[in-house]
């Protein structure tokens, strides 16, 4: 394999916008392309200009860039016009980009049925076009639509197209596997021809769709065959399943196979961010498993694995987390051992001596509660007050005499059909009696006002706190109504701190005010304040 440098060639914006539910702004546009810039990539694909007024608005005023090219993508010219007189070419001048990428048919079965013209007429097409862009542009570069599909119908024409972009004054030829079909094994073994057949592989580029869930690999292939630009996209958006994950392709490209990508160690340390940060742009929830960058990538959840990754990482990682930004986590769960629980502990700044009987204790605990619908490895709040209170002590902020919570509905003022909640809490705080009433659009609502009302006048810190995520699950939906529920709330401070708390009862909302009872003791014990005077603490 030549170790010759591999360029990394970014679609998020054109492929990426193509994702089902995906739909960037200008805005958007131009914060992703910075970002990618920052990350060291080499191409930036802006959009397709003349397509919408969103890329048209984004090539007329581009973000600048340091290192990254940016590109604009069009399509071959049209049959029986000029190269010159096409609409979509002269688009393409007039986009504030240096490079022009232009997607044409490199299949014949395509040149006949989606473009009605002979294939002999779109090679024309291609090489017109690509001398066209090649002359008014810095660079052009050719997207061989449905390359491999069409090497295996005809290779000869498949090959053909390549050869006359590339001799028009294409930098590059792409391969595409524009429909996701194709193997690691095809990828690897047609290039190996191509490059047999005289094009250079630092003239060829690989766009793998992911329609086999195999685009990262495909991609990976085509690279050890001797092609030497990737494409692909943040977090694998792009059409249907999807492109090749930039995200998991730059680190195995790096870490894995040792290649020269252009980028330093420091662009690498930016790789979990720069995904997170286009998942929240987007609204989405990243993917926990993703690898490399996932929450989940390097968490460690079985016994014997964080015993053993105690004495050393490597035993259960592939890669230090930090060479890609991303960090180890220690999971306390059924599935926890003495090391699990140690490692949080220590984790959490609490200073246990490791022979300590309790600490038997805290792992039988987790069991048993799990065993009972509690789930700690996604509520490490609760986990810590468990261990706190088993090991130590946490004080009792506040002492629930009752709570009832009434749910109403009934047709307003305006004749509109409403439902309201109005929930009603007693409490001890410092030996004094305290009630509030409060109401909300859903019981946990009104449970919530009602009890911040009740104890943000002694602990004004709460104030701050806010829910941002509630989550039920039912354990034993056999038994229907009667079924066991859990409860998981996201809470989060000014600060911008983020706790889970975890509450589980047959009552849903016993489970909601078990879970909330956690989240703001954890709020509490956490800013260091102290219990209300005369409170009593609980062991
Ligand atoms: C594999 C890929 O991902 S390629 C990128 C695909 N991305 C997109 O399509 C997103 C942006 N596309 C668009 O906004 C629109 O499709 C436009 C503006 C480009 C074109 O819109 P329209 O002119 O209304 O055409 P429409 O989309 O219906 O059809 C595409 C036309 O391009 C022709 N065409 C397709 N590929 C090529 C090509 N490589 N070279 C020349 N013509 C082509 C088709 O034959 C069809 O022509 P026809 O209308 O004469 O049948
Ligand atoms: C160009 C492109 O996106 C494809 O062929 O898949």
């Amino acid at each position: 394999m030549s170790s010759a440098r591999v360029h990394l060639f970014d679609s998020t914006l054109r492929d990426g916008a193509q994702t089902h539910g995906v739909d960037f702004s200008t805005p958007d546009k131009a914060a992703i392309a910075v970002a990618l810039d920052a990350m060291g990539i080499d191409y930036i694909e802006g959009g397709w200009p003349g397509a919408n007024p969103t890329d048209d608005a984004f090539f007329a005023d581009p973000p600048s860039l340091g290192r990254a090219r940016l590109c604009a993508f069009g399509m071959t010219r049209r049959a029986g016009r000029s190269a010159d007189n096409d609409p979509g070419l002269r688009a393409l001048l007039e986009a504030k980009a240096p490079v022009a990428v232009l997607v044409g048919k490199s299949w014949d079965f395509q040149c006949k049925v989606a473009l009605g013209v002979e294939p002999g007429e779109n090679l024309h097409m291609i090489a017109d076009s690509i001398a066209f862009m090649s002359r008014e542009k810095a660079e052009a570069m050719y997207d061989a639509e449905h390359f491999f599909d069409g090497y295996k119908a005809n290779p000869a024409y498949a090959t053909a197209t390549v050869k006359a972009a590339l001799e028009a004054g294409a930098r590059w030829a792409v391969l595409c596997d524009t429909n996701g079909g194709t193997l690691a094994h095809e990828i690897g073994e047609i290039i190996t021809a191509l490059v047999a057949d005289g094009i250079p592989g630092d003239r060829l580029g690989i766009h793998a769709h992911n329609d086999t869930g195999n685009a990262v690999a495909n991609s990976l292939a085509a690279v050890r065959a001797g092609a030497r630009q990737v494409q692909g996209t943040l977090n694998g958006l792009g059409e249907r399943c999807g492109n090749a994950n930039l995200v998991s392709l730059i680190p195995s490209l790096m870490l894995k196979m040792d290649l020269d990508v252009g980028l330093s160690p420091e662009h690498l340390v930016k790789l979990t961010e720069t995904s997170r940060a286009l998942d929240e742009r987007l609204n989405r929830a990243p993917d926990r498993r993703a690898p490399y960058v996932g929450e989940s990538a390097f968490a460690h959840k079985g016994g014997l694995h964080v015993s053993a990754v105690e004495k050393d990482p490597r035993c259960y990682e592939h890669i230090d987390p930090a060479l890609v930004g991303n960090k180890r986590q220690i999971l306390v769960s059924d599935q926890a051992g003495r090391s699990n629980v140690l490692s949080r502990l220590r984790e959490i700044g609490l200073t246990v001596d490791p022979d300590d009987p309790k600490i038997a204790r805290v792992v039988e605990e987790v069991k048993l509660r799990e065993f009972k619908g509690y789930a700690y490895d996604g509520a490490g709040a609760s986990f810590e007050l468990l261990a706190r209170r088993l090991l130590h002590r946490v004080p009792e902020y506040f002492r629930l005499t009752s709570f009832r919570v009434i749910d109403e509905r009934r047709w307003n003022a305006k004749g509109e059909l409403i439902t309201l909640s109005e929930a009603t809490i007693k409490a001890d705080i410092g030996g004094e009696h305290h009630m509030a009433v409060a109401e909300g659009n859903g019981p946990v609502n009104a449970l919530d006002a009602a009890l911040r009302k009740v104890l943000v006048p002694a602990y004004p810190h709460l104030a701050g706190l806010r829910l941002v995520d509630y989550k039920v699950r039912i354990l034993t939906p056999e038994a229907a109504t009667a079924a066991v529920t859990r409860v998981l709330i996201e809470s989060a401070d000014r600060a911008g701190n983020r706790w889970t708390t975890v509450g589980v009862s047959p009552n849903v909302i016993d489970a909601s005010f078990n879970a909330l009872h956690d989240s703001i003791t954890f709020a509490l014990l956490g800013a260091n304040v102290p219990a209300a005077e005369t409170a009593t603490a609980a062991e």
